[in-house]
Order: structure tokens, then C-alpha cells, then sequence
């Protein structure tokens, strides 16, 4: 997994752009809206890549909030210290596995994972280590891939299965990755079945699913006991 996402790190962005035609934003501005995130909180983006979701909590909770980004790939990583700085805004990134942070317990006010889920070995353990690290009261906040349904669905599935492969295989090199990342996506729990890992991981005291574009991802935002 590691291994992947370093062959295609350098792309990453510029792919991300080109077969959401920008959707992400919106997807990203969502998350980090039905996190509650408020000025002056405590920010942690779990698998955060590039840092895209980490650059969007910093812009919300400003100069007295602080966002930490972290990934368990380096070459992910590389370009998100620039790309914060680039914006002004100032953004703390380390290396580490979503399944085992290297934080306190109760030290940050929300925890995000934006189309990382999926990737981790154990998402139940991820989501409760993540809930680990909120305090009580606090969100962790999901941004993942859905199944859409009906004929957006269609046309959707249709996309995912012919035109990202190519696509990706011709900005990245790596055609196999851009058939595996659909590929998982279709195959991941979404809606209510992701909202039943929340329950399994026990950790949750709430927990609600937002669509977002017919269904294609979904925003799920649990508050932590
Ligand atoms: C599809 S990318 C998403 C990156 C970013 N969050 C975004 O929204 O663009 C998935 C990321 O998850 C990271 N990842 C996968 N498993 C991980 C784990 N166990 N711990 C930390 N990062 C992980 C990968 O290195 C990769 O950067």
C-alpha cells in the first residue's frame, strides 16, 4: 500500500483535479464544515496525503488553531509542507500510522480521514484510535468514497471502471493503481453500513452519514464519548 502511493505521490494533485474535475474541493469544504471545527481548535488529518483536507482546517480554525497532518507514506507527505506555505498558512506534518498515533490521548478537538479509510488494514481499529486522540465530546470526520445509485450510478461505475484507469494510468504511470483505488472504492462499506464499523468500533456516542453528489462520497462525522 505504502509502495503505491509513493510510485504515484508526485501526480497525486494534478490527478486528484483532473478525474474529479474539482469536485474534491467541495467534497473537502463539506467535511470540514459538518466537522463543527471552530477557530482556535485542535486538528488532527489522519492519512492526509498531500495535505489538501489539513490546508482546508487550518484556513477554518486559523492563527490560534492548530492542524497537524499526518501519513505513513513520506513521499505523500513531500509536497504538503510547501504547498502550505505557499498558502501562508502554517501546518504541522509528520510521518505516522493512522492505527497507531503517536498522540495522548483526549489532545486534539476533531480527527479527520479524507479517502484514507479504506486504505488501512483495520478500519474499526483506525476509528478507534482515531476516537482515542478526540476528546470527549469531540468529532472524528470520515470523507469517503459511496456507491451511487440509479443512473448517475451507472454512469458513475461506468467511469470509474474504464475512464480513471486510463486516465490515471496515463498522469501517473500506474494504471494499476488507479484500477485498484475504484476498484476498493466500490467494495467499501458506505452509508449505513459504514455507520455500523462506528458502532462496532464503540467509541462513538453519535454517529451521522452525509451524501454528498448523489452518493459518490460521503461525509460521516461520529462525536466521541
Ligand atoms: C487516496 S490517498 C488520500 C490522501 C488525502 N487524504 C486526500 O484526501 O487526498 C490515501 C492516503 O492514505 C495513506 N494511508 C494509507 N494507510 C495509512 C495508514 N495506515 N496510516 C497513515 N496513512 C495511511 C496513504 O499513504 C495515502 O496518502
Amino acid at each position: 500500500m505504502r509502495q503505491m502511493f509513493s510510485s504515484i505521490a508526485t501526480r497525486y494533485d494534478v490527478t486528484n483535479e483532473v478525474m474529479s474535475l474539482g469536485i474534491h474541493r467541495l467534497w473537502r469544504r463539506a467535511a470540514v464544515k459538518y466537522s463543527g471545527a471552530k477557530e482556535g481548535d485542535r486538528i488532527l488529518d489522519c492519512a492526509t496525503g498531500t495535505g489538501d483536507l489539513a490546508l482546508s482546517f487550518k484556513r477554518k480554525v486559523g492563527a490560534s488553531g492548530h492542524v497537524v497532518g499526518t501519513d505513513f507514506c513520506p513521499e505523500m507527505l513531500q509536497s504538503a509542507p510547501g504547498k502550505a506555505s505557499e498558502a501562508g498558512l502554517q501546518v504541522e506534518f509528520q510521518v505516522a500510522d493512522a492505527m497507531a498515533l503517536p498522540f495522548a490521548d483526549a489532545s486534539f478537538d476533531v480527527a479527520s480521514i479524507s479517502f484514507g479509510i479504506r486504505n488501512v488494514d483495520d478500519p474499526v481499529k483506525c476509528l478507534k484510535e482515531m476516537a482515542r486522540v478526540v476528546k470527549p465530546g469531540g468529532r472524528v470526520v470520515v470523507l469517503e468514497f459511496g456507491q451511487p445509485q440509479g443512473l448517475f450510478g451507472a454512469l458513475f461505475r461506468v467511469y470509474a471502471k474504464t475512464i480513471m484507469p486510463a486516465l490515471g494510468g496515463l498522469l501517473t504511470g500506474n494504471r494499476t493503481a488507479y484500477e485498484y483505488l475504484p476498484r476498493t472504492a466500490a467494495a467499501f462499506p458506505s452509508g449505513d453500513a459504514f455507520l455500523a464499523l462506528m458502532d462496532q468500533a464503540g467509541a462513538y456516542h453519535e454517529r451521522v452519514a452525509h451524501p454528498l453528489t448523489f452518493g459518490t462520497s460521503y461525509v460521516y462525522v461520529g462525536t466521541v464519548r
